[in-house]
């Protein structure tokens, strides 16, 4: 198997560093006509697609996420649909939710003005370009580009919800119709995720902090967290079984709203196999974050995913991530501590998981992980 392009690429006709090119994204590099993938972007054996290496291996192909009927939450059997719901959570941490309520056109605007911003020239795109993880508007590729070491063969468009007044101005200009879509979109997904909050609440007995006469702090800032829209594409890519999408992680926030084109590329570890999420027409995929993990005292889990990419086909994904406010102390609630069920994570924040991040521990262990007691 070929292993990358040599290390410069002709632009026109002078040598620019091959370093400098990748810092424009994949879809740059694929507009320069690449047919090999460039030596950056190749995983280690271990971690590769098809690798037969350990417990990350045997894709799963026979067992499907569970599905979770929105309607049905929302109707006279809510008590069945909230066992779905919590069994969901605890087993997986990830399902299909069906009968959503998002109109048809704010979910083809969404997927046609992200498809219509990855096609823009590269000049225009890379106006929005900051490697500055608080910056409201962020386009880049890979993960963190300033820092990885292997990148990942995705570009990405982050815009923050909030406070919306301010942010909106901030947002692409063009495609012309971008900012009504992400407007349209964030607010339907917005409630989707305090529907669904309220129902993960029930289920894990603690229906009483979502009452409105007793709300409390815990809810309140489950309600006024932030939001961040994540528009991922990942271009057809010419040797796919050397790299990845996006490695394997776990979601930082609360719950992840996902919207997913019909290209497949996402996948579950699931007792120690990758599952394929297939995409299910008019679904949306949703799965609990770090936050929730933690403050569910590990009752329910963040699961580890990671996203491959396709020889064909260009995929794109729509991610919206809750979160609790950024100075907000993550901890897991007091209602869910006792005796049989200790205290199993510390106390943590947004500039803690930004500290760990840019840590060397965070090679070897996840977020997550590091906030485990014992
Ligand atoms: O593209 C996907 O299917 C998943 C994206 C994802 O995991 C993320 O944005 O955190
Ligand atoms: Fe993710």
């Amino acid at each position: 198997m070929s292993a990358g392009t040599s290390l410069a690429v002709e632009t026109n006709g002078e040598n620019e560093s091959m370093e400098s090119e990748l810092q424009k994204g994949v879809k740059h590099l694929c507009e320069r006509g690449i047919t090999k993938v460039p030596t950056k972007y190749i995983w280690p054996i271990p971690d590769r697609p098809n690798s037969g290496n350990g417990n990350s291996s045997a894709s799963n192909p026979n067992l499907k996420l569970p599905i979770i009927d929105f309607a049905k939450l929302q109707g006279s059997n809510r008590s069945q649909a909230i066992n779905s719901l919590k069994n969901a959570c605890e087993k997986f941490g990830f399902f299909q939710l069906v009968n959503h309520d998002i109109p048809k056109d704010v979910i083809e605007s969404i997927i046609d003005v992200s498809k219509g911003f990855f096609e823009l020239p590269f000049e225009e795109r890379s106006k929005y370009m900051s490697t500055d993880m608080r910056s409201p508007v962020r386009y880049g590729t890979s993960s963190n580009q300033n820092k990885d070491d292997v990148f990942c063969w995705r570009d990405f468009l982050k815009l923050s919800c909030q406070p919306l007044s301010d942010v909106l101005p901030l947002w692409p200009s063009s495609p012309v119709d971008l900012r009504q879509a992400v407007l349209d979109y964030s607010k339907n997904t917005k409630f989707l995720y305090l529907m669904l909050t309220e129902a993960i609440l029930e289920s894990l007995g603690l229906k009483d902090i979502t009452k409105k006469e007793n709300e409390n702090d815990e809810f309140r800032e489950f309600k006024d967290g932030s939001q961040l829209i994540v528009v991922n594409c990942y271009p057809a890519c010419p040797e796919p079984d050397l790299t990845l999408g996006l490695p394997p992680h776990s979601d930082y926030g609360l719950l992840t709203v996902l919207l997913q084109d019909e290209v497949q590329g996402l996948q579950i570890q699931y007792e120690g196999r990758w599952v394929t999420v297939e995409p299910l027409p008019d679904s949306l995929v949703v799965n609990i974050g770090d936050h929730l993990e933690i403050f569910s005292n590990g009752k329910y889990r963040s699961l580890i995913h990671r996203v491959l990419v396709n020889p064909s086909k260009s995929r794109i994904s729509i991610a919206s991530l809750h979160s609790l406010p950024f100075n907000s102390v993550v901890q897991p609630s007091p209602k869910l501590i006792n005796e049989d069920n200790p205290r199993r994570y510390m106390d943590t924040d947004f500039a803690s998981f930004l500290d760990y991040s840019s840590s060397s521990e965070s090679k070897r262990k996840s977020f997550l992980e590091s906030r485990k007691l014992t």
